[in-house]
């Protein structure tokens, strides 16, 4: 079987072959110094047995509470409602769950807890963001405040809870309408698949009751924009980032370069940054 160990390679799944999920595998089959991809999970396998099958050396499919099993690194790329399926059976063996949903983490928090007793871990990407690693730094001694605006196009925004819930109609707007102003948390609750930067940028900083973010429905603009301020004892910084839409308009194309940078840092010889 593929998923059992043959080498000293680092095995790793992928949960979701979406937009994220289907290019961090490819990247992994085309090879990554270290690591192997032993298993994928998928909710439709008749869609995706084409792409397996093309693959060089195809993983095993398997329901995504066995990732775990199989291998030594899960990476999380599916709707946050599956987190816990995915992340607690690897956690719980000491394997390293690497999260993307992260927003689904707030309401999963134990998870660390369970991590942390048995020797597991959870890697959040810097995802669709920047600069976390400055944000990190800056943590180290004393945070005052970090804000952040966030503008998407309305294709990206669609069947957000907080739009949905408050009956606002963003399909007709002609200029920026500011949705949301208040807590990453309460974010996370109303836009979970729009904020997962936010919440990112929370847990490497003063954590997501204190950070700020707006959220702009914003016809003018064709691409996810994050703005962030940081004022700290060590720094004040700025930071934007303008992530040009996938096939999933509500992902940014650099979210899924960001987990295939993070996977090569694993056995890297080399590793640049924080
Ligand atoms: N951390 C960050 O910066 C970012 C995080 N995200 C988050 O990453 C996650 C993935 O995003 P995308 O790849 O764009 O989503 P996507 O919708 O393109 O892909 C998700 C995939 O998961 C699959 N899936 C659903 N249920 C499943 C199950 N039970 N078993 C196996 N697969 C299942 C779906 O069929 C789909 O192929 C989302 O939660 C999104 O909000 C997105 C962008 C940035
Ligand atoms: O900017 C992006 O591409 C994605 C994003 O905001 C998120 O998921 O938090």
């Amino acid at each position: 079987m593929s998923g059992q160990k043959t080498s000293n390679a680092l095995r790793v799944a992928v949960a979701g072959l979406g937009s994220i999920g289907t290019k961090v595998a490819t990247a992994l089959d085309q090879g990554i110094e270290g690591l192997t991809l032993s298993a994928v999970a998928v909710r439709d396998p008749a869609k995706h047995r084409a792409f397996i099958s093309g693959l060089r050396r195809p993983p095993q499919v398997l329901p995504i509470e066995q990732l775990g099993e199989a291998a030594d690194i899960v990476v999380e790329c599916a709707p946050s409602n599956h987190l816990r399926s995915i992340v607690e059976p690897a956690v719980k063996r000491g394997k390293a769950a690497v999260v993307v949903s992260v927003g689904g983490l707030l309401d999963n928090f134990d998870l660390v807890d369970l991590a942390r007793a048995n020797g597991g871990r959870i890697i959040v990407p810097t995802g669709a963001l920047i600069g976390l690693d400055a944000v990190n730094a800056a943590a180290i001694g004393t945070i005052h405040s970090v804000q952040m605006v966030t503008r998407k196009p309305i294709d990206g925004l669609k069947g957000a809870p907080f739009i949905v819930q408050n009956n606002i109609d963003i399909d007709n707007l002609r200029e920026p309408l500011k949705l949301f102003e208040g807590s990453a948390r309460e974010a996370a609750k109303g836009f979970p698949a729009n904020v997962n930067v936010a919440v990112a940028l929370s847990l490497a900083g003063i954590g997501p009751d204190r950070t700020r973010i707006q959220v702009w429905a914003d016809p003018t603009v064709t691409r996810n924009v994050h703005r962030i301020e940081v004022e700290a004892d060590s720094a004040r910084f700025s930071m934007g980032i303008e992530n040009i839409p996938s096939e999933n308009p509500k992902t940014g194309l650099i979210t899924a370069l960001s987990v295939i940078a993070l996977l090569r840092k694993q056995r890297a010889t080399l590793c640049v940054g924080t």
